[in-house]
């Protein structure tokens, strides 16, 4: 399958699976009991609003409308796709909704409408008014969007920003002073070339002039020709760009020209156009989903260039995601009436500023590169940097205040700073991550159960994205039907058949091995050679042999069952006598481990200790520190039952081997969750000011039946049962993953083998080796 048609139906897939689309709504309060009903709805909804009603300044106190911004469109310019109407622009708006909630916790409501007359759009946003916070106007075309921004802008009390235009003229102004910065060139000298004479370019251009660039050193182009003064079939809003003498082809302009603008449509420059411009040119290729040309093109014409796309895969991604979620987030945070130059030119400075700053591990990590920093290819800071936030919201807060169009002002900034940290969470932050760790040293990865299709779905993903090399155990005629079927691609996955002719000599070396491990516990030679053909046991030979890196296996078995070659093939870490598993679960304060979910009945304080040591060395694993809540049903000792007790002397245990580590209990789940709570009534406690991150149940059926009550009821994200103890990465998967566990899973996996093993002696990375050798 070609890679355009791949991302297609990978794109549609997306979007069709489980709910269609990519929103929903989510209450904020609790609605479960009778009284809550009554306090949500009537009659006690009646209160607040009376309250609004006596004073309308207090539907921000009482309603979401302060944090609730509408992303508008009518679908007439929808990315570089033009005209397709309102439901056609519909996932864009949902994807806006999207990134304003992961980047900035801001809640969207998209709004398609069905309306192309200005004024009559003017009305119906205008009368949205009380809904909202903000108004962000998307995807509308030019010069309409001119007179109906400008006309909300004069009529509305609430910030409204067509981010096309100024998103866009914020983003790519800060990736201009830099890439001017670097090229040694002076705004005010550079001669522009501007392909594209829409809502984009035309606030680009001003923004760029507001910064010091000369209106008379612009030429833009419409797609009719360059503008100039000779052409009677311009637009009012094209005149004062209409700086063309005579009539000019785009090629004819490039010539000698710094700067290059494209906000346009995909495929409409040549790589002899950039070769024919001045000495260390700038390219912005910001037409989506194509540029105007491509990285390759532009970068394989010459040397001196700084180029820049709005594209996620490419260096210098200059696109309106780095703005509006962080300029709204700053305006909403001080109910700022409008969004003027001053914020916008903010928002621009904290940008520039931020790309020169020390780039930090997460975003290296993300972006799986080594060492990110300030040059040509790093000229704005990327799209998943969480430090943006809190660099553009704040500024632009300030800007509002100091311009005197903040209803509400800040005084605490480096109180502010900490809530917009906490808005994000790190959730999202250690998936990512997660993902980014995997993709920097990608890993050979066993699935055990290659003719399972939520399995090859899986190993398909795990492939395109970089995270492993899928090594499929099982029949390879039946995995290729499945895969056919389903239309998964497996050309870059290896097969290994345990029973097949061709792994005689791989069976015969591994059960050789099996029956030297195991001879003395009950198995013949001719048993452990039968039990080679069985594929949990073969995978975890590959592993214990290096023929792969880890292993995935158990979607379709007991754990117990899973779990019992592992340990009798690989055996525990030295020094660690058991093996226990642990949960990774994303909840609204952060990421929270619980452990042990999968292996031990009921273990004994010493066993409990290794168990809370295990847990601890896996949560540092990913750069968290782990803070501890033994879970009973007890607090520090009031109950004198032998199981709370078994629970602090264990406890006391861990104490002696790591006195450091954060860790307290026995306690309540309520109070180790709750930390107010905690210091009010138990002080002491080594978790007071801590948030706890891990919690350890007193045996396993407190801790499966906890993490699963959890993800079924709660809308947590989780990965796992990751298993802590093995010498090797051999991970299970739970009865009945889903296709994301699995990719989750695989991620660990990877990142374990990163931890466990050295790099490979050959340069077999994909695993064809026992293949080749198999047919030499
Ligand atoms: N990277 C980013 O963050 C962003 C990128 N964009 C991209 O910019 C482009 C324009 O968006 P927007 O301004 O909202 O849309 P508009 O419809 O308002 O403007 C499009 C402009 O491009 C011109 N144009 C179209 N085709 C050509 C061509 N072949 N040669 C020269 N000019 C052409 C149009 O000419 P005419 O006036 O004659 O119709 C018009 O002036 C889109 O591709 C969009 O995806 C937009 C916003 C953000
Ligand atoms: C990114 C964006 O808003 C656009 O391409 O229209
Ligand atoms: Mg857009």
């Amino acid at each position: 399958m070609a890679k355009n048609d791949l991302r297609k139906e990978q794109a549609l897939a997306y979007h069709a699976k489980g709910r269609p689309g990519k929103i929903e709504v989510i209450p904020t309060k609790k609605a479960k009991t009778q009284r809550d009903l009554a306090l949500a709805y009537s009659p006690g909804v009646a209160e607040p609003c009376l309250e609004i009603a006596r004073n309308v300044e207090n539907v921000y106190k009482y309603t979401a409308k302060g944090n609730l911004v509408a992303v508008i469109s009518n679908g007439t310019a929808v990315l570089g796709l033009g005209d397709i109407g309102p439901e056609a622009g519909k996932p864009v708006m949902e994807g806006k909704g999207v990134l304003f909630k992961i980047f900035a916790d801001i809640d969207v409501f998209d709004i398609e409408v069905n309306e192309k007359d200005p004024q009559k759009f003017v009305e119906i946003v205008k009368a949205l008014e009380p809904t909202f916070g903000g108004i962000n106007l998307e995807d509308i075309k030019a010069p309409e969007c001119f007179y109906i921004e400008q006309e909300l802008r004069k009529q509305m009390n609430i910030p409204v920003m067509h981010d096309d235009q100024h998103g866009t003229a914020i983003i790519s102004a800060a990736a201009l002073i830099n890439a001017l910065e670097i090229q040694k060139k002076k705004i005010d000298r550079v001669k522009f070339v501007v392909n594209g004479a829409g809502a984009a370019a035309m606030a680009c251009v001003l923004l760029y002039q507001e910064l010091g660039a000369k209106p008379s050193n612009f030429l833009m182009f419409d797609k009719h020709g360059v503008l100039s003064k000779d052409r009677t079939d311009l637009e009012e809003m094209k005149l004062p760009f209409a700086n063309a003498t005579r009539e000019l082809s785009l090629a004819e302009a490039m010539k000698g020209a710094d700067v290059f603008i494209g906000l346009s449509a995909g495929n409409t420059v040549s790589a002899d156009m950039v070769k024919s411009m001045a000495k260390n040119p700038i390219v912005f290729a910001m037409a989506n989903p194509d540029p105007e040309i491509s990285w390759e093109a532009a970068t394989g014409a010459r040397k001196d260039i700084i180029m820049a796309t709005g594209r996620s895969d490419y260096p210098n991604q200059v696109n309106n995601v780095l703005g509006f979620p962080y300029i709204f987030r700053g305006a909403l945070d001080v109910r700022a009436r409008v969004i003027n130059t001053e914020m916008k030119l903010a928002a621009v400075r904290a940008l520039a500023g931020l790309a020169k700053m020390p780039v930090p591990d997460i975003v290296n990590l993300a972006y799986n590169q080594e060492k990110m920093a300030f040059g040509a290819d790093y000229i704005i800071p990327k799209p998943l940097d969480p430090r943006l936030l809190t660099a553009v919201a704040p500024a632009v807060a300030r800007a509002a205040m100091e311009t005197g169009v903040a209803y509400h002002q800040i005084h605490d900034w480096e109180h502010y700073s900490r809530e917009l940290d906490k808005r994000l969470g790190v959730d999202n932050q250690v998936l990512r991550a997660m993902g980014a760790k995997a993709r920097s040293a990608p890993k050979r990865i066993v699935f055990a159960e290659g003719e399972n299709v939520k399995i090859l779905k899986a190993a398909q993903i795990v492939l395109d994205e970089g995270i492993g090399y899928p090594q499929l155990i099982g029949d390879k005629k039946e995995i290729e039907v499945i895969a056919a079927e389903n239309s998964i691609d497996i050309s870059g996955m290896v097969i290994f058949d345990p029973r097949s002719e061709d792994m005689i000599e791989k069976r015969k070396e591994y059960g050789d091995l099996f029956f030297r491990k195991r001879a003395r516990k009950g198995y013949t030679k001719e048993e452990a050679h039968k039990l080679m053909k069985e594929r949990n046991h073969f995978g975890c030979m590959m592993v214990e042999q290096g023929d792969a890196d880890c292993m995935l296996a158990g979607l379709t078995k007991k754990y117990d069952e899973a779990i019992r070659p592992a340990l009798q093939i690989i055996g525990t870490e030295p020094g660690v006598n058991r093996v226990a598993g642990m949960y990774l679960v994303m909840t609204k304060k952060g990421p929270l481990f619980l452990a042990d979910t999968t292996v031990n009945f009921n273990p004994t304080a010493e066993e409990l200790a290794e168990i809370v040591l295990l847990t601890a060395k896996e949560v540092k694993a990913f750069n968290l520190t782990p803070r501890i809540a033994m879970l009973s049903y007890s607090n520090f000792g009031s109950s004198k039952s032998p199981e709370s007790r078994l629970v602090s002397q264990a406890r006391m245990l861990v104490k002696e081997k790591m006195p450091d580590l954060i860790v307290d209990g026995e306690m309540q789940a309520n109070i180790a969750l709750n930390n107010g709570l905690l210091q009010e009534i138990y002080p002491f406690s080594d978790l007071v000011g801590q948030q706890v991150n891990t919690l350890i149940f007193p045996n396993l059926a407190s801790g499966n039946i906890a993490y699963n009550i959890l993800l079924e009821i709660g809308s947590t994200d989780a990965v796992g049962p990751i298993v802590m103890g093995l010498k090797k990465p051999v991970h299970l998967l739970q009865l009945g993953s889903t296709v994301s566990n699995i990719v989750n899973m695989a991620m660990i996996a990877v990142i374990d083998a990163q931890l466990k093993t050295k790099p490979p002696v050959t340069d077999d990375r994909k695993g064809t080796r026992l293949l080749k050798r198999k047919t030499d």
